[in-house]
């Protein structure tokens, strides 16, 4: 397949800063990625540096699988064919919705403008909208006129940032599935960031997680979640709880909720790897088991779509190496606070580091 994105040994620095490093990356035609990771890890950097921004310091950018751009090679933004959409959609304040979408096509005869024009108001519901000002239409209509106008020069390749952040809830969701839905039908291929994992799950074909400057983990986010390769990556991502283990002779290790089977690998793993004592514990390989003498106490309460999810904390003495302060699971049952449960780790191929 076609990479309409490839990026590789790219470092970007800023102010005598090294803000990027080692950046490798390729994108498939067609593919949405989201580019996660803590705040300041590079993220904005890293678009502003593809969208032409930034400068490149070192390592090359391929995109639409032609164009080269080196420290000695660079193309200002707008021959790049690149669409970008900003947090604050940045849409002209004293031009109507028409002629913000019309901004950047102004070159093309009239009969293609207006033929475009026509295309995105239907594709985007903006009809009936044309002549009026940002300030005269709601943020979600506003995130529509920077869609449409990001699509007006047709590009390959679009890059959103944060494009999500300023909606409420409800209308976010609507907004991804409508995005995406377009996306694919013009196959046109996206990276765009976020804050919010959730978003990532809803909207991209592929995760990149970052981490001060670099690139830990590219996958799908079903992949990644599954196998994360960096407990930075598990952590940002907010996969599971982490355990304290301790590792016994035979084929199997120990935490505070009680002892798991590992495989071979694994413990081969582990006595090859001296410091890796933490368990990824996710919760659904927790389960509550009423006869067993209890184990945790119930610190924290609240409720979402998956029942009802706990906090809490070991009964183990806390100078216990396997003592915790704080795992989390979910359950049907209703427990109260201060409760105490037995809690048991389901059995599954653990994930150490
Ligand atoms: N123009 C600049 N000059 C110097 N340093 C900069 C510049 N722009 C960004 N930085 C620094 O680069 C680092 C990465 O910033 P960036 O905005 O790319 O991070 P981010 O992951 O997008 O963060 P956030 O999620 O908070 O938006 C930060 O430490 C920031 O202070």
């Amino acid at each position: 397949m076609i990479d309409v994105l490839s990026i590789r040994n790219l470092s970007v620095e800023l102010q005598g800063k090294t803000i990027l490093s080692k950046i490798a990356l390729n994108l498939a035609a067609g593919d949405i990625l989201g580019l996660v990771g803590p705040s300041g890890c590079g993220k904005t950097t890293l678009l502003n540096t593809v969208a032409g921004f930034v400068e490149v310091n070192k390592g090359e950018l391929i995109i639409n699988n032609s164009t080269v751009i080196t420290p000695e090679n660079t193309l200002p933004p707008e021959q790049r064919n690149v669409g970008m959409i900003f947090q604050d959609y940045a849409l002209f304040p004293h031009l109507t919705a028409e002629q913000n979408i019309l901004f950047g096509i102004e070159h093309l005869p009239k009969i293609e403008r207006v033929e475009r024009l026509e295309e995105l108001l239907e594709l985007l519901a903006l009809k009936g909208l044309e002549k009026r000002f940002p300030h005269q239409i709601s943020g979600g209509q506003q995130q529509r006129v920077a869609i449409a106008r990001a699509l007006a020069p047709q590009p390959q390749l679009l890059l959103l940032d944060e494009p999500f952040s300023n909606i409420d809830a409800r209308l976010r969701n609507e907004l991804m599935v409508e995005l995406r839905t377009l996306l694919k039908k013009l196959k046109i291929s996206a990276v765009f960031v976020t804050h919010n994992k959730d978003e990532v799950f809803s909207f991209a074909d592929k995760i990149a997680v970052m981490h001060e400057g670099e690139i830990l983990q590219v996958g799908t986010p079903v992949e990644v979640c599954k196998q994360p390769k960096s407990w930075q990556v598990a952590d940002f991502l907010q996969l599971g709880s982490w355990l304290a283990i301790k590792r016994l002779d035979f084929d199997a290790i120990e935490t505070a909720l009680g002892k798991i089977a590992v495989s071979n690998d694994l413990q081969k793993k582990l006595n090859d790897q001296a410091q890796h004592t933490f368990l990824l514990l996710k919760p659904q390989n927790i389960k509550v088991v009423d006869a067993l003498e209890p184990n945790v106490k119930i610190d924290h309460i609240s409720i979402n779509e998956q029942g009802y999810y706990y906090v809490c904390s070991s009964l183990a003495q806390t100078d216990d190496s396997l003592s915790f302060t704080q795992l989390r699971f979910y359950s049907d049952q209703l427990f109260l606070l201060n409760q105490k449960v037995a809690l048991q780790i389901k059995p599954h191929e653990p994930v150490i580091f």
